[in-house]
């Protein structure tokens, strides 16, 4: 009935061009002896042997390696795994750095480095952590350095493991957009029965769907008796890369030079359609190992960290009003009003399966089904207190605000899709109340309020900071010399315009008009003049009178010559003042629009102050590592704090590159611009809160028939709560970095 599918597209293809990638994943079983714990000595030669083959084919390699415990336990002495969590732990201890040691060896006499690289689930849990590893890969692989992964066994309690290192791997393999994972094992393919026991197993070859396959093969085998693993967590690790856009291989560890095959084989099949493409395409008939087809709808990264990278830490249910609008294909946030109950204790930022209840179809039973999974905005007992209400009333109801809605819709995962609404039973806890048209009209699930206290937040860290910031300074007086240069250029092109209008003057001088003007006075004039002139030169009786009119004409001459002068003057200072004054306008407008520019761009992503450390971690540290090549984890807090005022002041002057503001807007837009590159005709729609507003009063419109929570907390518990949580998040943030808090941070006193 119910469809697992992703809608959220991981890019077909990556925009920057990349040596493909492969993870390898081995089992103790492919490492050490099951009997003796010996190494594996010949096969492990070959697979480095296989390894330095593929690197020299241009491919990127990663190994998984098990075998931790099973190489303790020869050194120890022991002769079988320990059953307590701490002596496994103290085993891995001892055998991890012999494996390393052994790594080392083999591929030392190659000339080819290694790096160790120990995962466990928590550090993969914060968003930042996640992107530190994966950075760490990509140098790594840059480096030319093999880095061999292991789960870190030492310091992982039972609840924060991986549990098998076919999930690790298929993590990995996820983490650096790998594009094969290999899990060698102790069998060449998948069998539909165990092999061993069962002789008309028969081999299956390829698998596109996951779920379907378990319907038809036996996958019970516990796995070797020295690994944790078996068929079962080979299938889940296939799930996952698939989900993220891998193709998984399950081959036979002892022959790792058959890894080059594979790829050889599935190389020529891509050539041959290539070739001569047909409808439908050739089928890919694989001959060797069992291959797991990489799922076409692959998650996008951070949906996918979501969803495998986070331990679960608690359930929200949802009626079917939210269950609707959170799985349609225009995906809504969770709101409130749409949660009917909670279980489990989790802070906000916590991961939270999503949940709801339908009826069997006989009717006689409920049946939980899992939505998805997603990051929470609020608390536990937050959630506990609001749900079932509108989002304008969660600040009446906690007394503060933290976010219009329960879970962003970019923060949740839909694993299921195509539930039918009417099988569901729950309701939400605040849909009993009775609708009336005002209500619906005033329905404001982001209140108004927050624009406000955002708007006015930013208006007022402006304010503070446009007169503070150094940096602010410098790019005023950055302006203000280059509106000096500017003026300069004027000057110079002003005096380049005077010269060149002065000699496109001179070429219409007062003279030259006025040598036009004689030139151009009329023919009867002219005539005039000319018998005029016949008549002096002819008749010089009258030289008394025709010098009078003489003078009288020069006098005239004189006097119109010298209007036309004061004419021109005039109409050359006129035309200057003009000039002058338009360009004083646009000086004016470039300096206010210069002047204008530096304020909006200062504090165009908001402004930070040094308490935004933590809430920025995530952009930091990329920053840090990409930006100023340093490991954060090298830097004590003195140093991060003041490395972090640099990032501030990029951050807060706008000069950063746009993915070291917002990361997760930034991969979302990647994201979307890959697809588009790629020609995907699947984009994903731009959020906008308006749309979830307007979807979410159709859907409370639809359905409200619930009834009034019953609050288990009063306004002043839960804000007692939210502080407790805070100051344990505190707490947490101060022993991560080396302090030691106070043992009252974090802890509630109940109270009489
Ligand atoms: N971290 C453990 C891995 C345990 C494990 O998953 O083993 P396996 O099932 O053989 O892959 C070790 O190194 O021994």
């Amino acid at each position: 009935m119910f469809t697992n599918n992703m809608s959220q597209q991981r890019p077909a293809s990556s925009s920057t061009p990349h040596k493909t990638t492969i993870v390898i994943k081995l089992g103790t079983s492919s490492i050490c002896d099951e009997e003796t714990f010996d190494p594996k000595l010949a096969s492990l030669s070959l697979l480095v042997e296989t390894i330095i083959k593929l690197r020299k084919e241009n491919y990127h390699v990663i190994i998984v390696s098990s075998g931790a415990v099973g190489t303790g336990l020869r050194s120890v002495g022991l002769r079988k795994r320990p059953k307590s969590l701490g002596e496994k732990q103290a085993v891995a201890a001892v055998g991890q750095g012999r494996l390393m040691a052994l790594y080392y060896q083999l591929f030392g006499y190659f000339g080819v480095g290694i790096a160790q690289v120990l995962l466990t689930r928590d550090c993969l849990a914060e968003r930042a952590h996640y992107l530190n590893a994966r950075n760490t890969f990509r140098h790594l692989l840059r480096l030319n350095v093999v880095p061999i992964v292991n789960e870190n066994d030492t310091v992982n309690s039972s609840e924060l493991r991986f549990g098998d290192n076919d999930t690790l791997s298929a993590i990995t393999a996820g983490m650096v957009d790998a594009d094969y994972l290999f899990l060698l094992t102790d069998v060449e393919c998948l069998y539909t029965d165990n092999p061993r026991t069962n002789p008309a197993a028969e081999p299956v070859r390829l698998v596109t769907d996951v779920a379907e396959l378990r319907t038809r093969v036996n996958v019970d085998s516990p796995g070797s008796g020295i690994g944790t693993g078996g068929m079962v967590t080979k299938l889940v690790a296939a799930d996952l890369a698939s989900a993220a856009g891998c193709r998984t291989i399950i081959t036979l560890g002892s022959a790792p030079e058959k890894i080059p095959n594979i790829l050889a084989e599935l190389a020529e099949h891509r050539r041959i359609a290539k070739s001569s493409p047909s409808t439908p395409p050739v089928a890919y008939e694989p001959t060797m190992g069992t291959h797991f087809l990489p799922r076409e709808n692959a998650l996008l990264d951070r949906k996918w960290w979501i969803l495998h990278g986070l331990g679960v830490s608690g359930t929200i249910y949802l009626d079917a009003g939210a269950v609707h609008a959170v799985t349609r294909r225009e995906r809504s946030s969770l709101f409130a009003v749409g949660v009917a109950r909670v279980s489990g204790y989790f802070n906000a930022q916590q991961s939270v399966r999503l949940v709801t209840l339908v009826k069997t179809p006989d009717d006689t039973e409920e049946r939980e089904v899992e939505v998805g999974k997603g990051l929470v905005n609020y608390s536990s007992a937050e959630i506990a207190r609001i749900k079932g209400h509108k989002s304008g009333e969660i600040e009446a109801l906690l007394g503060y605000i933290d976010s219009g809605c329960v879970m962003h819709r970019d923060s949740i995962v839909v694993t299921t899709t195509g539930i039918d609404i009417s099988t569901i039973t729950l309701k939400g806890a605040g849909r009993n109340k009775n609708p009336t048209r005002s209500d619906d009209e005033k329905d404001p699930e982001i209140p108004t309020e927050i624009h406000s206290v955002e708007r006015s937040r930013r208006d007022r860290s402006h304010s503070r900071s446009t007169s503070r910031s150094p940096r602010y300074r410098d790019r005023d007086d950055l302006h203000r010399d280059h509106r000096e240069q500017d003026r300069d250029v004027g000057r110079r092109r002003r005096d380049y315009n005077d010269a060149d209008s002065s000699r496109r003057t001179s070429r219409s001088s007062p003279d030259r008009k006025l040598r036009g003007r004689r030139r151009s006075r009329s023919p009867s004039s002219r005539s005039l003049s000319s018998r005029s002139s016949r008549s002096s030169s002819s008749n010089s009786s009258s030289s008394s009178s025709s010098s009078a009119s003489r003078h009288r004409r020069t006098k005239k001459k004189k006097s119109r010559k010298e209007k036309d002068q004061y004419k021109s003057s005039k109409s050359k200072k006129d035309k200057k003042d003009k000039k002058q004054k338009k360009k004083e306008k646009k000086d004016k407008k470039r300096k206010k629009s210069s002047s204008s520019s530096v304020a909006a761009r200062y504090g165009a992503h908001g402004i930070l102050t040094a308490a935004d450390m933590y809430r920025k971690e995530a952009e930091f540290r990329t920053w840090l590592v990409e930006v100023k090549d340093v490991n954060p984890e090298m830097l004590d807090n003195y140093k991060m704090k003041n490395v972090f005022l640099e990032y501030m002041e990029e951050y807060n002057t706008a000069t950063l590159p746009p993915k070291y503001y917002d990361l997760d807007k930034w991969e979302r837009e990647q994201s979307i611009r890959q697809r588009a590159e790629a020609g995907g005709d699947d984009a994903i729609p731009e959020f906008s809160i308006m749309n979830d507003e307007e979807n979410l009063k159709q859907h409370s419109k639809a359905l409200r028939a619930g009834k009034l929570p019953e609050l288990n907390y009063s306004a002043d518990q839960l804000a007692e709560l939210k502080q407790v949580s805070d100051d344990r998040v505190a707490a947490d943030r101060l022993r991560k970095m080396g302090f030691v808090p106070k043992d009252s941070l974090g802890v509630r006193y109940e109270r009489d």
